[in-house]
């Protein structure tokens, strides 16, 4: 990789919690390419919000040290902030001004002409669907309005890194299709790198050139999405038979030729994860129709980055983000880098 746009080492943060620590990042080691487009996934609590805080100078690290484009985050904090684009996960966009003025105000703190943020503003507020809305004042709002003006403020100064803590949340797919287009032409016109947190999966799968998965405080899994789902997931294998007398026959043979004990879904249907299952599939069908026990229907699902988080973290990303966790297991422990 040519010098990372971020890096990161043994970077950790312990909050003190009613005098007792609470590890919220135990130690990050991360390098990220200029023009990268980074996911980081990981249940509520575990640790991104904090991460992308002392990545934004917004938090000290309690250890460790981290660079972004070029700047130390500890000594060098306001040109880390004139570099970056941060959208936090709260409504930051709270003042009585107009929106249009919020983002001419915004532009000029960024020391963007009066003319070159006039520009942009216009851009932005086409862009994010903010046409309507640019002559009201940013306190009536509704909250998913105020996100996409959130959004834009982050992107005024064209920053070379984009930091967005779950840009997408409460917007509707409208809105997020509009959003993501805005940030897929940013990047191909500016190389700008983005660092997202985000729990729609689908986004990530879609968007991210690299999927970082946290849990407890420490990375977990750091690829592509395509080789974590290739790795850790698998295909699932769905097998319908006309008996439950042929589905007894079959899971013999389906276990020796996926080398794992299928589950039964009901007393015809079996169902086992599967490596290269396109290619287990007329192999699997042939052993089947050779021992009697032709399936009446098979169906093949890839995996998806949800499968992905239930092999890493025994729980689904859903599960997980539906009530708090409650961190009772070690991180599974997979080799990052
Ligand atoms: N200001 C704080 N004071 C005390 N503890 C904190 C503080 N901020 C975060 N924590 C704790 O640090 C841990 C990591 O929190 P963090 O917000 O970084 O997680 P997250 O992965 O961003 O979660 P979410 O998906 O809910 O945003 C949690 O246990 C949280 O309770």
């Amino acid at each position: 990789m040519d010098t990372p746009i971020i890096t990161a080492r043994g970077l950790a943060k312990t909050f003190t919690v009613a005098r007792a620590p609470v590890t919220a990042v135990a130690g990050l080691d991360l390098d990220v390419a200029e023009g990268e487009l980074l996911a980081f996934l990981g249940p509520n609590g575990a640790g991104k919000s904090t991460t992308i805080k002392m990545l934004t100078t917004l938090l000290p690290a309690t250890s460790g040290t981290a660079r972004v484009a070029g700047h130390d985050i500890a000594a060098e904090r306001a040109a880390v902030r004139r570099a970056i684009g941060y959208v936090g996960q709260g409504d930051s966009a709270g003042h009585n001004q107009r929106v249009r003025d919020e983002l001419l105000s915004q532009g000029a703190f960024y020391g963007l002409s009066g003319k070159d943020a006039a520009r942009r503003a216009e851009e932005l507020i086409d862009s994010l669907d903010l046409t309507a809305l640019a002559r009201r004042p940013v306190s009536g709002l509704s909250g998913g309005q105020k996100r996409r003006l959130d959004i834009a403020l982050g992107l005024i100064h064209r920053p070379r890194v984009l930091f967005l803590d779950e840009p997408s949340t409460g917007l509707d797919p409208q809105s997020r299709a509009n959003l993501w287009a805005h940030i897929q032409d940013l990047r191909r016109s500016h190389g700008t790198t983005v660092f997202l947190t985000t729990h729609y999966l689908e986004e990530a799968d879609q968007y991210a050139e690299r999927v970082l998965v946290m849990d407890h405080g420490r990375v977990i899994a750091d690829d592509t999405a395509d080789r974590l789902k290739a790795d850790l997931a698998g295909d699932t294998l769905t097998l319908g038979f006309a008996t439950s007398a042929d589905a007894d026959t079959a899971t013999p043979v389906v276990a020796r030729l996926t080398s794992r004990t299928p589950e039964r879904l009901d007393p015809r249907t079996l169902r086992c994860a599967a490596d290269s299952g396109p290619t287990l599939v007329p192999e699997l069908t042939r052993a089947l129709d050779a021992a009697a026990a032709p399936p009446q229907r098979v169906s093949l699902r890839e995996p998806t980055l949800d499968d992905v988080f239930l092999a890493l973290t025994g729980r689904t990303l859903r599960e997980t983000t539906a009530s708090a966790p409650t961190p009772t297991s070690e991180p599974a422990s997979v080799p990052t880098g």
